[in-house]
């Protein structure tokens, strides 16, 4: 016939963790369980976006480009930009820019739209943006070409 432990042979072999070890288990468990949520495959790699598009061309209007990606091109030789959620590679123009390569180097990589807009650009610099159109930014990234989005009344066709 089994044995009937009384409350205090129970106490003896198996005691109660003091309260501090508690606290730790806890904050383990916690970690882990906030870790099973992240998604690895959701990081994004600068070798998963090695093909290159040639700017302007009809094959780089229909690319989305993440902010992430984007983010990888911050250099001088390699130099993109986003502007009102449109992607555009400037290397090949820094040299060329009426307003100097410096002030677009400050936004390699980066959106610059409230930039591009503050400097009072012409018609001409909106249109000039079309030949170093490289993708678009996906829906969920935009802020201007998105239902609800920042309306600006001379957001570049
Ligand atoms: C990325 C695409 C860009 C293009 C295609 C572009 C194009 C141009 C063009 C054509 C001009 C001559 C004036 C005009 O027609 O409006 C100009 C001037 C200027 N740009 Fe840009 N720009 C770009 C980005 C930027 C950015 C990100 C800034 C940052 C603030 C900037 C700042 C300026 C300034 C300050 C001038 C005036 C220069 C002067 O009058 O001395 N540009 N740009």
């Amino acid at each position: 016939m089994a044995k009937v432990q009384t409350h205090s042979e129970m106490s003896l072999a198996a005691p109660m963790p003091v309260s501090q070890d508690t606290e730790d288990i806890d904050l383990v468990a916690l970690t882990m369980a906030a870790l099973r949520f992240v998604n690895p495959w959701s990081v994004e790699t600068k070798s998963q976006w090695s093909d290159r598009i040639v700017p302007g061309t009809p094959e780089a209007k229909d690319r989305t480009i993440t902010l992430a990606e984007v983010a990888y091109h911050d250099t001088p030789n390699d130099c993109w930009v986003v502007i009102y959620d449109r992607v555009y590679d400037i290397s090949t123009f820094l040299d060329e820019h009426p307003g100097g390569a410096e002030i677009m180097l400050e936004y390699a990589g980066r959106d610059a739209s409230t930039a591009f807009r503050g400097s009072g650009h012409s018609r001409m610099a909106s249109k000039a943006l079309e030949r170093f159109l490289v993708g678009e930014l996906p829906m969920p990234e935009r802020m201007y070409r998105r239902p609800g989005g920042i309306r600006l009344s001379d957001i570049p066709e």
